[in-house]
């Protein structure tokens, strides 16, 4: 420790640096398999837990205002981890036969595009590496043979083009899809402009290729694929606010873990010093019982505030002291918490601090052996089937108690939805486990740690952690 600096001065500035317990895994990055074999789920099982880019898909008619808008985001981001690929670059080069009838060459049909190596190109974004994206000349038809476009691995990867949503392996490569969806006379006043200052065509040809091609494959393929978006943007790159909640969510999804990107109903409370400074004491295996039990107990009720945010709520007037109406919340009634003993007892506290009056019901599963876990005691509200449920336990390792917890709460009627799951840290394994297993429970955590050891604990962890609370680890 510093000359000078308290102790918990020190352990304030230890815990600057990275946003979790260490979760940086580029390391760990593995190369993909078979691109059409690849959905993120399937990335996400063959690699292990590899870091996982946040890939938005921008799609829209011709002209609609595409490539304008991933670059108005990008400029907004102001991001060095983001990156950009066109769909454009992945049309098919021209035969000499083709070139030589080009007017009935069909360029909006998704046979134009080499969709293999597109996909191939996303896989390896995805998975870390980086790529040579070729570059297409739109006066030749045709691909440059010696130069490309090195684009890198990054965090955010945006790709843009008429038909990204209609080859279904790309597009489940997708995290995020957004449709432009722009007035078709001022798509086609755009293109025609576009094309003949730009792109070397005369008007005519345009109108042409307009109406051969361009509008019924737009009907055809572009508009059917509408329905797969996530977010519309009328108007395009005029769309400032559209724009700016685009931006915002993706400053989110940087800011977040990769397995919240992949588990929407997984939620890390917002890391700050004080939050790292008590993490940082109580991982430390030479603290004194009672600090960890302090620290533990200030995080435990930060963890528990987060959750109850989670709970639906209902809207009530009250009038204030100076006889005005504010309009607020009710808080949920229809509650319980439950406790996986033993550890899980230790946040009992924080939750009835918060929740006066809240039933608290206990589930005790014992280790039998080390092929899996043995129910021995449950004891629940009896009208645990209309509540909601806060399921305590402070670490998720493997998953496996937890899951046979919420397996029993289902079992007594619980709706999966209405169970948020509490712990301070989690485990990639057991985020996984329980969040494919139930997909939409809530769990709200403090931070996700790197993984399990050979033995199931959580790397690094905080050990035993009924033992340090209760004080029967001597
Ligand atoms: N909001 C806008 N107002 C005027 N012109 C626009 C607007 N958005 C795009 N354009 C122009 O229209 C043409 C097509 O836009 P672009 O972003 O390239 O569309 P896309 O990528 O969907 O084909 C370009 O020449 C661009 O400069
Ligand atoms: N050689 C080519 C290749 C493509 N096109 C047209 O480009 C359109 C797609 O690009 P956007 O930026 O408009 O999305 C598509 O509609 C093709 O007709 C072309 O004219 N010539
Ligand atoms: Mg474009």
């Amino acid at each position: 420790m510093p000359e000078g600096a308290t102790t918990m001065d020190y352990v304030m500035e230890a815990a600057s640096g990275a946003h979790f317990s260490g979760l940086r895994l580029d390391g760990l990055l593995s190369s993909p398999s078979s691109p059409r074999s690849t959905s993120s789920s399937a990335t996400l099982a063959e690699n292990n837990f590899p870091k996982q880019p946040f890939v938005i898909g921008v799609s829209g008619g011709t002209a609609s205002g595409k490539t304008t808008v991933c670059d108005r985001i990008i400029q907004q981001l102001h991001d060095h981890r983001v990156v950009l690929v066109n769909q454009d670059s992945f049309y098919r080069g021209l035969t000499p036969e083709e070139s030589a009838r080009v007017h009935e060459y069909n360029f909006d049909h998704p046979d134009a595009f080499d969709t293999e190596q597109l996909l191939e190109c996303i896989c390896k974004l995805k998975a870390g590496q980086s790529v040579q994206v070729p570059i297409y000349d739109f006066k030749t038809h045709r691909r440059c043979s010696d130069s490309f476009r090195q684009v890198n691995a990054s965090d955010v990867i945006i790709l843009e083009g008429i038909l990204v949503f209609h080859d279904p392996c790309v597009r489940n490569l997708m995290n995020m899809k957004i449709f432009v969806d722009t007035d078709a006379d001022v798509r086609l006043a755009r293109r025609i402009r576009r094309d003949t200052v730009d792109r070397g065509r005369d008007v005519n040809s345009v109108l042409e290729q307009y109406a051969k091609f361009v509008k019924p494959a737009f009907d055809d393929f572009v508009l059917p694929s509408k329905k797969y978006a996530d977010v519309i943007i009328p108007r395009g790159g005029d769309n400032h606010v559209a724009i700016d909640l685009i931006v915002q969510h993706i400053r989110t999804k940087l800011g977040q873990h990769d397995l919240c990107k992949i588990y929407p109903n997984v939620y890390v409370i917002q890391s700050t010093f004080q939050i790292r400074g008590m993490h940082t004491l109580i991982r430390d295996r030479e603290i004194t019982k009672h600090d960890f039990v302090f620290y533990s107990d200030r995080l435990i009720r930060l963890v528990v505030e987060h959750g109850l945010g989670h709970l639906p709520f209902t809207e009530k007037q009250v009038i204030t002291p100076t006889g005005s109406v504010y309009t607020g919340v009710d808080f949920c009634k229809k509650l319980c918490g439950v406790s996986i003993i033993r550890s899980g007892e230790s946040m009992e506290n924080a939750l009835r601090a918060c929740c006066k009056g809240i039933k608290i019901g206990k589930i005790l599963i014992h280790r039998d052996g080390d092929n899996g876990k043995q129910l021995i005691y449950e004891k629940l509200p009896k009208d645990i089937s209309e509540r909601h449920v806060l399921l305590l336990d402070p670490v998720l390792g493997t998953g496996n108690s937890a899951s046979q917890a919420i397996e029993l709460l289902i079992q007594k009627g619980v709706q999966e939805s209405h169970i948020i799951f509490l712990n301070l840290i989690s485990a990639p394994e057991g985020i996984h486990c329980v969040c494919q297993r139930f997909p939409s429970l809530k769990i709200v955590t403090s931070e996700i740690d790197v993984a399990l050891n050979e033995e199931f604990r959580v790397i690094p962890g905080m050990g035993e952690f009924g033992d340090r609370y209760f004080g029967t680890d001597d």
